[in-house]
């Protein structure tokens, strides 16, 4: 399905993202003092810190010459008061990276810390939904390759999302998409599996929807969701999810719609990173991304989506009835 152009982006891409599942998923099982919180009082883990760490240590190391635009940085890690942070983030990086040391794992970090727009970029989160991680609940690892303002090549990690979502038993994902080339998922279990193709669903009528929105109501106002979903005829409960996981349900069709609408009086400003992978699985896969306003997501104010407000991903042919019934909505 995809073509040669991106096989090393891609294996680079998925190889990093499914290690640093892997470190995620031992730290959840085994989530108690590993949890800090950082200045804007949001809550980070030693998993956060590990996964940025060997994913920048291995885009470092393919391309040394592309920015990496990621959440996290190491000053909290070297301070007195979170050594014992940084202690349990050596371990578990070092169960993937041997020779890592505490000074070589906070430089891996902050090499993710390009803070303005390249014409070609990696931008990640390791750990999307954090409260969902160390809830228990739904996380993404997200990486994406941004040229020219526009995201080219996704690697979305999902440890917990079941294969389907009717039957939790089996679960963990990761979704690779390439722009114009499509999207496909990965099981996270078996590194030599074949990926399956990936596509939205073909909801002609947007009351057969079903949508998502955040499981945190303070990062999406539910009211709001819930009531264009009504003027749209929706009735199925929406699915409240933590993190990207929200795009992949959208791109593989178990559901229509996800809505992220600012609340009410919220100054808050949309970070890059929690969309750039999600966009892409969703539109690589047939589905289509804008702000609630119907505009393209603009990447080139990284970190920042300062010219957007709100953001929907539907699967496709819905798309602009759901942007004019939030235009109605708004009126
Ligand atoms: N007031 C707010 N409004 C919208 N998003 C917010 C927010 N405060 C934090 N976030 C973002 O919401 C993300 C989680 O989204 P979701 O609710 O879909 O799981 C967080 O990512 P992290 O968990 O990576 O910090 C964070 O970037
Ligand atoms: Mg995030
Ligand atoms: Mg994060
Ligand atoms: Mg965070």
């Amino acid at each position: 399905m995809f073509s040669d152009a991106t096989a090393e982006t891609r294996s680079v891409a998925l190889r990093a993202v499914r290690a640093a599942a892997a470190l995620c998923q031992t730290v959840q099982a085994d989530i108690d003092d590993t949890v800090a919180t950082k200045d804007d009082r949001s809550p980070v883990t030693v998993a956060d810190f590990g996964s940025q760490a060997l994913i920048c240590r291995a885009l470092q190391q393919a391309f040394p010459d592309t920015p990496v635009i990621a959440e996290e940085d190491s000053a909290m890690l070297q301070t007195e008061e979170q050594a014992h942070i940084l202690e349990q983030v050596v371990a578990r990086v070092q169960a993937h990276e041997p020779a890592a040391t505490a000074e070589s794992i906070c430089r891996w970090i902050d090499h993710g810390n390009a803070d303005r727009y390249h014409d070609r970029f990696w931008t990640l989160d390791p750990i999307d939904g954090t409260k969902g991680f160390v809830r228990g609940d739904q996380y993404a690892i997200a990486l994406a390759l941004v040229e020219d303002g526009v995201p080219t090549v996704a690697a979305l990690g999902c440890p917990n999302l079941p294969d389907n979502l009717d039957d939790p038993t089996s679960h963990g994902q990761v979704f690779v998409a390439v722009r114009d080339e499509g999207a496909m998922q990965f099981p996270l279990s078996d590194p030599d599996a074949d990926g399956t193709p990936i596509h939205t669903r073909d909801t002609a009528q947007a009351e057969e929807a079903r949508f998502c929105d955040s499981f945190v109501s303070a990062h999406s106002a539910h009211d709001k969701a819930k009531e264009v979903g009504d003027m749209l005829g929706i009735s199925a409960p929406p699915i409240r999810m933590d993190s990207q996981a929200k795009y992949a349900i959208v791109a593989r069709g178990d559901a229509d719609i996800y809505f992220r609408l600012p609340r009410p009086g919220s100054d808050y400003t949309e970070k890059i990173w929690d969309h750039a992978a999600g966009r892409l699985v969703v539109e690589a896969a047939g589905g289509r991304v804008s702000d609630m306003h119907g505009e393209p997501l603009d990447f080139t104010h990284a970190p920042l989506l300062s010219e957007n407000t709100g953001v929907v991903a539907t699967s496709g042919a819905i798309h602009d009835n759901v942007i004019q019934a939030l235009a109605d909505y708004e009126r």
